[in-house]
């Protein structure tokens, strides 16, 4: 069974460009579960573009399924994650600057940060997972950490799957099988899509849960514009 846990990153990048409260990321976040989603992934950044640490704090009291907030452990980060207490916490090496996540860890030269940083969580009852490159010395050193799960970056995948290479998977299902051996759980996450998805899960043996949220987004967009351009309309008769 394959969780599915929605980033919703994108719901307050909208809200952000109006500068009200319009959608309302609390709302959406309550909704999705409505419909069925088995998870909220949020990803702040220390800009806070798009979900602010506020919000973090606001979604606590609504996400009755699985929460998982993501992101670079600076301090700032690390104390909301102890205060919040999320489900899971997902580390991700992202620079300041970055637009959006593009790399995994290199478990290897963070060793002893990421043991550190995880033994705090994991002590606070907190679930811990790591991005990840599907590079088998990395899912090695990912154990090593005392992780317990890793999240396993997806974009390479997405990126050559789109182009037709179906060869792209072969990593990644290295890289879960020696997860699994290795005790670690195995998430996944960055541009997995409609598209993609069932591909990607029928060849990840032991997939426990995806997040997504820039496809599923602008997925939603699509497969309702009609229905809400048909409303319009309909209004203006
Ligand atoms: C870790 C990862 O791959 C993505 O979750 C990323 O968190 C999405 O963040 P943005 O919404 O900032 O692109
Ligand atoms: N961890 C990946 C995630 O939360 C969503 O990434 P994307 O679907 O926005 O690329």
């Amino acid at each position: 069974m394959t969780k599915l846990s929605v980033n919703i990153n994108k719901i307050a990048t909208l809200r952000n460009s109006r500068g009200g409260d319009q959608p309302n990321v609390v709302q959406f976040a309550k909704d999705i579960q409505r419909f069925g989603a088995e998870g909220v992934t949020i990803h702040p950044r220390p800009d806070e573009r798009h979900i602010r640490y506020q919000d973090a704090y606001d979604l606590k009291p609504e996400v009755y399924t699985e929460y998982n907030i993501e992101g670079n452990p600076i301090e700032k980060f690390v104390n909301m994650v102890l205060e919040i207490k999320p489900t899971q916490v997902t580390l991700v090496p992202d620079a300041v600057d970055a637009i959006t996540s593009n790399a995994g860890w290199d478990t290897i030269t963070h060793k002893s940060f990421l043991q550190e940083v995880i033994s705090e969580f994991k002590k606070n009852g907190i679930r811990t997972s790591i991005f990840v490159d599907p590079n088998l010395k990395h899912i090695e050193g990912a154990k090593a950490t005392g992780t317990d799960r890793i999240e396993l970056y997806t974009e390479a995948f997405a990126e050559e799957y789109a182009k037709g290479n179906s060869k792209a998977i072969e990593p990644y299902t290295k890289c879960a099988e020696l997860a699994n051996e290795l005790g670690l759980g195995v998430n996944a996450g960055h541009d997995l899509s409609l598209d993609n998805i069932q591909f990607f899960k029928q060849n990840i043996p032991g997939l426990l849960e995806v997040s997504i949220g820039h496809a599923l987004i602008s997925e939603s967009l699509y497969l309702g514009i009609e229905n809400v351009v048909q409303m319009y309309l309909h209004r203006l008769k």
